[in-house]
């Protein structure tokens, strides 16, 4: 891991939701980026950031309370690395609109996930899938790029499914969800709709998680991705849980694993090298506990600062091979917090070099 040798201006775009909230707690006190920018709709700029949002979580920090929300276009917002957390309705053209501009944007967003230019990367899992920025630059002409991580849901499914897949070659895996409602962002879904309840629908959820699966766990040839041939089959469900998504999946194999060969596989999983040692990757990446009732969203969601994802329940499976549970903070590592470590890993691997005498 190379730390850079000057720290990095960045801007939140989308600084007043539920996942830009979280960017700015997750950033205070970072060791190489430096917040110096906020964003968000024509209905927040102009006014201090304090004024603006509705602050939901801990102590709002003062340096970015006293900041002027700016409007969401390259010429208002001039940070080289740009962090979106832009509803998806507008993501779309304001992302390619800062991409365009030369900045890196690391985008939240589900517009441009599985475009087959653009790197969907979870860095523990895929991170070599970056290099696909180098193709999306001479394909749009972009001097700067767009950098996605996943859905939330299937970053859980994914991170604990890699080192499986890796070692046992994953066939099928059939999914159930219970996202927390903080997924549905702020003031998101209402209370009168989930108090007691549970909702057995999420909008375009359920295509999300089966096709990124695929490209996540898929293999980078050198010029494009290609899909892991695993075939996928999700249910999402939304509960009423403030944070974390837990999730059930049953799993077929090539060579199918016992329970133990499978916990150790996923006890001694580290992932893609260059990902280690960066500020907010979590040692382990995957928590697995032996206690037949974890993981737990209420107690678990915070392990590895809300970057680890916690898995446990691994065990025989009637209807395929194996079947386990994996729960992790949605709006940290499946959200800001995984966008963060896509945004260290290429600045620690040189990917950002150019960007920095733009
Ligand atoms: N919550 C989660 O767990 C996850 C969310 N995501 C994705 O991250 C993104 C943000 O989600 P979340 O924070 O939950 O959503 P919120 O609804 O809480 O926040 C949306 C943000 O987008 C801004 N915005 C809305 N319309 C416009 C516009 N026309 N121009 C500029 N800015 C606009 C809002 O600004 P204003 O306050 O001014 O309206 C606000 O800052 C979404 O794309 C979501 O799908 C991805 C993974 C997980
Ligand atoms: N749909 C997810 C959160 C989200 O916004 O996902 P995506 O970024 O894939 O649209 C949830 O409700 O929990």
């Amino acid at each position: 891991m190379t730390a850079p040798t000057h720290r990095w201006p960045v801007a939140v775009l989308g600084a007043t939701g539920a996942v830009g909230q979280a960017f700015i707690r997750l950033l205070e006190g970072h060791p190489w980026f430096d917040l110096v920018e906020v964003a968000a709709s024509e209905r927040s700029a102009g006014k201090s950031y304090a004024s603006a949002t509705r602050w939901l979580e801990g102590a709002l920090p003062s340096a970015v309370a006293a900041l002027e929300v700016k409007a969401c276009t390259p010429e208002q917002v001039k940070a080289p690395i740009v962090f979106s957390a832009l509803d998806s309705s507008v993501a779309g053209e304001v992302e390619a609109a800062f991409a365009a501009a030369g900045r890196l944007v690391l985008s939240n967003a589900k517009n441009y996930r599985m475009e087959s230019d653009v790197p969907l990367v979870i860095p523990e899992v895929n991170g070599d899938h970056l290099a696909l920025l180098t193709q999306q630059r001479a394909n749009r002409g972009w001097p700067g790029g767009i950098v996605t991580n996943a859905n939330c849901a299937v970053t859980v499914a994914a991170m604990a499914l890699a080192p499986l897949h890796t070692a046992f070659g994953v066939t099928k895996v059939f999914i159930t969800t219970m996202q927390a409602v903080s997924g549905a962002g702020y003031p998101g879904v209402p209370s009168l709709d989930i108090l007691g309840n549970v909702i057995p629908y999420i909008g375009d959820e359920e295509p999300k998680i089966e096709t990124e699966l695929v490209k996540l766990l898929g293999t980078y040839n050198g010029e494009t991705i290609v899909a892991a041939p695993i075939v996928t089959s999700a249910h999402a469900n939304r509960v009423a849980v403030e944070h974390g998504h837990t999730v059930c999946m049953s799993v077929a194999f090539e060579r199918a694993p016992t329970p133990d060969q499978a916990l150790e596989t996923l006890r001694a999983w580290k992932g893609f090298a260059a990902v280690q040692g960066l500020p907010s990757a979590p040692v382990p990446a995957l928590v697995v506990r032996d206690e037949l009732d974890r993981p737990q969203a209420r107690r678990d969601v915070n392990a590895g600062n809300g970057m680890a994802v916690t898995i446990g329940r691994v065990r025989a499976d009637n209807l395929f091979d194996l079947r386990l549970v994996a729960m992790a903070h949605n709006v940290v590592r499946g959200a800001a917090g995984g966008s963060i470590l896509n945004a260290e890993l290429l600045v620690a691997t040189g990917q950002l070099d150019g960007l920095a005498a733009s």
